[in-house]
């Protein structure tokens, strides 16, 4: 029996999500409603996504991302391509959109790109409930996005379940309240998002302000500063704060994917 196969469910409150990440939330617990909750037997943890985003120097995470709801068609990517792509212009790891509506992501593109890069990969989705955890690990996912904005006091439990599942997990947060609940749950790596899921608008001192707190607390993880980075001097306000930057839009949208990537980082 598994650390949790035997524990309570955890119930999550996705009535208290609004606007746009509301709806899509709602979306994907009814996607996962039938599904087995039991994560199985425990799974070597390696920490490989973690340990890339620990190298010296600002990591760059690049997104394969077709569409969105801010931006609605992005680029007809081919997943594996454009992972290649990515990886050919540094980028340490890549984020996968797995949600079918919205962001026009499939298990199959993450599956695809697990098997042709060797950078770890990022399964980024919204994350509902255990199953899509469990996939993850099945699909070669050396991480999964959880959001406190969606999970709330089940932060925890999720991470603990990713953790149990041999992932890393990318714990989001968007304000002063979920960085203290990610912070409280023991994340080990926090992004925090510029981008408000509720309303789509982008602030870019967002991420600035959350890491300095964070770091003000103590905080010895690691720290991902994410969404609505276009440009080299854009990142000139995390540099030398964040672990991390997670970039989709700019790079899918480029038409060259590994140049994009170079430039951005300025290498
Ligand atoms: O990107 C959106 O429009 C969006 C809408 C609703 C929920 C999530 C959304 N995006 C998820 C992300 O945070 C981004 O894909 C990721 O951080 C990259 O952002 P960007 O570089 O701005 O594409």
């Amino acid at each position: 029996m598994s650390a949790r196969d035997d524990a309570a469910p955890v119930t999550l409150h996705l009535d208290r999500v609004p606007g746009v990440l509301g709806r899509i939330v709602h979306e994907r617990a009814a996607d996962y409603a039938g599904a087995d909750p039991a994560l199985g037997a425990a799974r070597p943890r390696t920490r490989r996504f973690e340990a890339v985003l620990r190298q010296p120097g600002l990591s760059l995470i690049a997104e394969v991302k077709r569409a969105s709801p801010s931006q609605g068609a992005i680029a007809p990517l081919e997943p594996l391509d454009a992972a290649l792509a990515y990886q050919a212009g540094g980028a340490r790891a890549i984020s996968v959109l797995t949600e079918p509506r919205h962001f026009d992501g499939t298990p199959q593109a993450l599956r695809d790109v697990v098997g042709g890069v060797t950078v770890p990969a990022l399964r980024k989705d919204f994350v509902v409930h255990p199953a899509m955890l469990r996939e993850a690990a099945e699909w070669g996912a050396s991480a999964a996005l959880l959001m406190v904005s969606v999970l709330h006091e089940a932060t925890a439990d999720y991470l603990q379940m990713a953790h149990h599942l041999g992932l890393d997990a990318l714990v989001e947060v968007h304000d002063e309240r979920e960085l203290d609940l990610a912070l409280a749950a023991g994340a080990p790596i926090i992004g925090v998002n510029n981008r408000d899921l509720t309303t789509l608008n982008i602030d870019l001192e967002v991420s600035p302000r959350l890491i300095r707190r964070a770091r003000d607390a103590g905080y010895g993880g690691v720290l991902v500063a994410e969404s609505g980075y276009r440009s080299a001097a854009e990142l000139d306000r995390v540099r030398d704060l964040a672990d991390a930057v997670l970039v989709g839009s700019s790079l899918a949208g480029s038409g060259d994917l590994t140049r994009a990537a170079r430039d951005l980082m300025r290498v």
